[in-house]
C-alpha cells in the first residue's frame, strides 16, 4: 500500500485553555477526494492548521502528511508541497492592484503578490493553470475588482504553481451565490478529473457543496470525529442529524449529488 497523504493519530488539540480537537485518528489515501463537513465551529479549520503544521496536538498524537512525520522534518519546506487555499486569503491582498496573472505567479515565490521579473516559461505556466480553471480571461484583471468566486479560482491557480501534492480547500464557495457557487464547484471537479495524483480535501458546511467526486469523508462534531470513511457510509441522514442537531432529511439527484430538506 502506497503511503498516505495524511495520517493521524491520537491527536488532541489544545487553543486558549480549551480543548478543540480529541480523539482524532485519520488517513487520507494519496489521491483520494475526502471532504471534511461540520457546523460552525466544529473544529475545521483547527484540523486543518493540524496539517499544516499551525496547530500542534499534545504529546502522543502522530502527524504524517505526504508520509512526513511533524517534527522531523522541515515545515517551511514541507509546506511548499501542500497547498491551502482559503478564500479569506484575499483579506492578505494588501493595497497593491496585483492582476490575476501576478497573484498566480506569486505562488511561485510563496508571496501574495508578485516582487520581481517573470521568465516566458513562468508566464506560460501561469497561462495553463488559469486556463485549466476557466481563469485565463482573468490573467490582466485587478484581483480586487474580481467576484469572490473568481478570486477563489486564481487563488487555487497561484496554489498549482508549485506542484503540490496535497490541497486543501478551506470552503471555497462560502462568500458565493448559487451560480457562483455552482460554477466553482465544477469547475473544481472537472480540474481535479485532469489530476489524479493530487489528493484533494474540501472543507464545507453545506451537504450539497459535496459532488459526487468527492468518495471519502470526515464529519466533525464538537471537535470529535462523528464520522469517517466512504462517501455513502458517512452521508447518511443519521450522521447528518447528529453533526448538526436538526431534522435533516435527504434527496440524491440523478448525479448522485445530496441535497438537503429540513423538515
Ligand atoms: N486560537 C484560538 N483560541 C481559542 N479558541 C479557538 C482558537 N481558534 C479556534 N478556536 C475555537 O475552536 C473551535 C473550533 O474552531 P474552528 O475554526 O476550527 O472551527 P470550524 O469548524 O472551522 O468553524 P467555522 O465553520 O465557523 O469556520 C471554535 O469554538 C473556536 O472558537
Amino acid at each position: 500500500m502506497s503511503t498516505p497523504a495524511v495520517h493521524i493519530e491520537n491527536a488532541r488539540v489544545f487553543l486558549g485553555g480549551r480543548e478543540i480537537l480529541r480523539n482524532i485518528n485519520w488517513q487520507v489515501a494519496q489521491g483520494d477526494r475526502c471532504f471534511i463537513l461540520g457546523a460552525n465551529g466544529a473544529g475545521k479549520t483547527t484540523l486543518v492548521k493540524l496539517l499544516m503544521g499551525y496547530a500542534w496536538p499534545l504529546y502522543g498524537a502522530k502527524i504524517q502528511t505526504l508520509g512526513e512525520t511533524f517534527g522531523h522534518v522541515n515545515l517551511v519546506e514541507h509546506r511548499k508541497r501542500i497547498a491551502w487555499v482559503s478564500p479569506f486569503m484575499h483579506q492578505w491582498l494588501g493595497d497593491r492592484s496585483w492582476t490575476g496573472r501576478e497573484i498566480v505567479l506569486s505562488g511561485l515565490d510563496g508571496t501574495i503578490g508578485l516582487f520581481r521579473d517573470t521568465t516566458p516559461e513562468e508566464e506560460a505556466l501561469a497561462l495553463r493553470h488559469m486556463q485549466a480553471l476557466r481563469a485565463e480571461h482573468l490573467a490582466d484583471r485587478t484581483v480586487v475588482t474580481m467576484s469572490s468566486g473568481e478570486q477563489v479560482k486564481i487563488l487555487i491557480a497561484r496554489a498549482l504553481m508549485t506542484s503540490p501534492e496535497l490541497m486543501i480547500l478551506d470552503e471555497p464557495s462560502v462568500y458565493l451565490d448559487i451560480a457562483g457557487r455552482e460554477y466553482l464547484l465544477r469547475t473544481i471537479a472537472d480540474f481535479a478529473a485532469t489530476r489524479p495524483d493530487l489528493t484533494i480535501i474540501f472543507i464545507t458546511q453545506r451537504i450539497e457543496d459535496i459532488l459526487p467526486e468527492f468518495t471519502t469523508g470526515l464529519i466533525l462534531k464538537s471537535g470529535e470525529i462523528a464520522a469517517s470513511g466512504s462517501r455513502e457510509t458517512v452521508l447518511t441522514e443519521e450522521n447528518l442529524r447528529h453533526a448538526f442537531d436538526l431534522d435533516i432529511r435527504l434527496i440524491k439527484t440523478d448525479t448522485g449529488r445530496l441535497w438537503t430538506v429540513i423538515d
